[in-house]
């Protein structure tokens, strides 16, 4: 990983918004990992961090962050789709979707155990 990806002069994050839709598969633990750009790599590993949807903020969990690892979005592979429970054709939609023309990527692996 380069060193400009990583943001040495935050804090880590203590929030993790998801899109709504999202939710459900992350209190039934289908989904274990979300995939985000470098400006949202910053999580920290055994930190405990709030869940909390993107588009009205309501807290629904909490989860402990587990990894975060670079990955290249030509990279991602059927094993990063069955951890979000999705299709890989899906994944890579949604994340083209979110964050558009991004090669680097990190996978942040977590688990929920708190529910709100
Ligand atoms: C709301 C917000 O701030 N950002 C994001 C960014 C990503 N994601 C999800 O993570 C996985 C890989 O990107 C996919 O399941 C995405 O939909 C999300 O829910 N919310």
């Amino acid at each position: 990983m380069k060193a400009s990806s990583i943001n040495t002069a935050e804090p880590a994050p203590t929030l993790m918004t998801f899109f709504t839709r999202f939710e459900a598969d992350i209190l039934a633990g289908k989904k274990t990992i979300t995939i985000r750009d470098g400006s949202e790599s910053n999580y920290l590993p055994g930190s405990t961090v709030t869940l909390a949807t993107h588009e009205s903020g309501r807290v629904f969990g909490q989860a402990k962050i587990l990894t975060v690892t670079p990955i290249l979005f030509s990279a991602l592979s059927n094993l990063h789709a069955e951890q979000e429970n999705m299709s890989l054709d899906e994944l890579k939609q949604v994340i083209t979707d979110i964050y558009p023309s991004e090669q680097q990527l990190f996978v942040v692996s977590f688990q929920h155990i708190v529910k709100a």
